[in-house]
C-alpha cells in the first residue's frame, strides 16, 4: 500500500509537486499520467527516497523514506527513464553487483532467467556501452526484479522498447502485482495505460486531477469516447476551474473531478552512494 499525504516538492522557487494526496492499494498496476512538467518524475523520485520531500508524508508499505531510507530501498525498485548503468560492467556483472549490494544469495539462476525473459541472455558478457537504449532499459528492469521489491516504480519504461519488448515488460508487470505487490508506471501512452493499468493517476501542475479506475475516469466524462478524450476533458476542466478559482483569489482549491480514492536502480542501493547521474 502506497500513501502520499499532502506531498509537496520545491526546487528552489519552482513548485514541482504542489499538493498530492493519494492511496494506492496492493495488487494493482497504477498508471501515472500527465503533461510534460506535471511533476510525475519528481513524485516518483520522492517516493523512491532519491529526493527529499519539501512537505507532506510518504508511506510505502508503512515505511517512510525520511525515517527509514535503507528499509525503503529494500522495498522499492525505481527504474528511471534513462537508467544510469555502469559503463565498465557487463550485463552479467550488473546483476552480480546488484545481488551483492542487496545480499541476494544464489542469484545466478534468477539472473539468467530474467535475462532470458528480457531477451538479453546473448548479451551476458557485453558491456553496457555496447547495448541499445532499449536493451539498457531491459537490463535496468531485470536488475529491479532481481531484488524482489514489494513496489516497482517505472518512469516511462517503454521508451526505446520494440513491440515484443513492450509486451514482455507489461506482461511482467501484470505478473508482478498478482502476488499482492504494487506497480506504478509513468507514461504518456494512454492506450497502454487503458489496457494494462487497474488505476490511473492524473497529475497536472503538481496536483492530482484524477485518481481511480480507468473506467471511472470515462464515467466522469460520459460524453467522451476514449480514455484520451476523458484525459483531455479532465485537464480542461481543471484548467478552467483553476482559472476561475484564481479570479476568486482562492488558490488553495485542489480541483479533482473525482474523489481521491496513489534498484531503486541498483545505483540507489542501501549500501552504495547514488551514481553521479542519479539525483539523490
Ligand atoms: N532538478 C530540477 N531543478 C529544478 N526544477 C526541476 C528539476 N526537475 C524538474 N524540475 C521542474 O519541476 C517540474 C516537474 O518536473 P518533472 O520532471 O517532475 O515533470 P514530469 O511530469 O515528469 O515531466 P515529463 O513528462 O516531461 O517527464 C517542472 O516544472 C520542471 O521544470
Amino acid at each position: 500500500m502506497i500513501k502520499l499525504n499532502h506531498l509537496q516538492k520545491l526546487y528552489d522557487d519552482t513548485i514541482a509537486v504542489k499538493d498530492v494526496t493519494v492511496s494506492i492499494p496492493a495488487g494493482v498496476v497504477c498508471g501515472l499520467v500527465g503533461p510534460n512538467g506535471a511533476g510525475k518524475t519528481t513524485t516518483l523520485r520522492c517516493m523512491a527516497g532519491l529526493l527529499p520531500a519539501t512537505a507532506g508524508e510518504i508511506q510505502i508499505n508503512g515505511i517512510s523514506p525520511e525515517t527509514d531510507p535503507v528499509r525503503l530501498k529494500r522495498t522499492i525498485a525505481y527504474v528511471p527513464d534513462d537508467p544510469p548503468l555502469f559503463d565498465d560492467l557487463t550485463v552479467g556483472e550488473h546483476l552480480d553487483f546488484v545481488a551483492r549490494l542487496y545480499h541476494i544469495d544464489d542469484h545466478r539462476r534468477t539472473a539468467i532467467d530474467l535475462l532470458e525473459q528480457f531477451e538479453l541472455l546473448a548479451k551476458y558478457d557485453a558491456t553496457v556501452t555496447s547495448l541499445s537504449r532499449g536493451m539498457r532499459q531491459k537490463l535496468a528492469v531485470a536488475c529491479a526484479y532481481l531484488i524482489q521489491p514489494q513496489v516497482l516504480l517505472l518512469d516511462e519504461p517503454l521508451t526505446g522498447l520494440d513491440p515484443p519488448g513492450i509486451r514482455i515488460l507489461l506482461d511482467s508487470v501484470r505478473q508482478f502485482v498478482r502476488g499482492g505487490k504494487t506497480a506504478i508506471i509513468s507514461s504518456h501512452l494512454l492506450a497502454m495505460i487503458s489496457d494494462v493499468c487497474d488505476q490511473v493517476w492524473l497529475l497536472q501542475n503538481g496536483l492530482v486531477r484524477y485518481h481511480g479506475t480507468t473506467s471511472g475516469l470515462r464515467k466522469e466524462f460520459p460524453n467522451t469516447e476514449s480514455l484520451e478524450e476523458a484525459f483531455f476533458a479532465a485537464m480542461d476542466l481543471s484548467a478552467n476551474e483553476s482559472a476561475s478559482s484564481a479570479e476568486d483569489e482562492d488558490e488553495s482549491t485542489v480541483v479533482m473531478p473525482a474523489a481521491q480514492t496513489g534498484v531503486a536502480m541498483p545505483l540507489t542501493s542501501p549500501t552504495v552512494p547514488a551514481s553521479p547521474t542519479t539525483v539523490s
